[in-house]
């Protein structure tokens, strides 16, 4: 397997490790329907380190697909942490702790797994979809993204038509996606030229969803 390097931000430097940053500056997006995106630029400070190991340890593999009858390449690589595996860095750990803590009044559950992404290039997108496997199809929930790596733009648009909303994604960015948003709501990470390095989101879910 390809290996993918980035080139670490003097910025982001941190000598005591990584960390996160507080949930009490979360900036709500009211969206139509009963949706809504919370969003937390810098949440996490010191992602280098993150990304660094994500990029290295993680289990990355590719799937297929069946569209129009044909088997594709999904256009990104993929793994997935159940609740009682151990996540690949202990700041995730963390994160997931913190996002349980601070959600819990209104979601009333902790999240549990975490999906991984890896976007190697421009190239690797996600198509128009909303998290609807499980519970989520009937019901509302969260799904918390942590960014690493490139930012790339997180676009959302209603079901029933009407304008998208844009979200920079870059390193070490928090986005909640809320209420009614994955039913009410589709999200896409779009291919772009620019040349862009790796970026890898690490999705918590609640326990049912995907
Ligand atoms: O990479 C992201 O930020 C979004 C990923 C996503 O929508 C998904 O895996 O369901
Ligand atoms: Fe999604």
């Amino acid at each position: 397997m390809a290996s993918y390097s980035f080139q670490p931000s003097i910025l982001d430097l941190t000598p005591d490790g990584p960390a996160l940053g507080s949930l009490a500056g979360a900036r709500r997006h009211g969206l139509t329907g009963g949706a809504w995106v919370d969003h937390v630029p810098g949440w996490v400070r010191g992602s280098d380190d993150v990304l660094g190991t994500l990029l290295q340890e993680v289990p990355w593999h590719a799937e297929r697909r069946t569209m129009y009858d044909r088997d594709v390449d999904v256009p990104r690589l993929l793994s997935w942490y159940g609740g009682d595996d151990p996540l690949p860095h202990p700041l995730l750990a963390e994160a997931r702790a913190a996002l349980s803590a601070h959600y819990a009044p209104e979601l009333g559950e902790p999240f549990v797994t975490a999906g991984m992404c890896l976007y190697r290039t421009g190239r690797d997108s996600v198509a128009w979809h909303g998290d609807t496997n499980g519970r989520a199809s009937t019901s509302d929930t969260m799904v918390a993204i942590v960014s690493f790596g490139s930012p790339r733009a997180l676009l959302l648009r209603p079901r029933g038509g009407g304008d998208s909303v844009r979200f920079a994604v870059g390193h070490g960015d928090l986005v909640v996606m809320g209420g009614s948003c994955q039913r009410t709501w589709e999200h896409a990470i779009p291919k772009t030229s620019r040349p862009v390095g790796p970026r890898v989101s690490v999705q918590f879910r609640t326990a049912g969803v995907s």
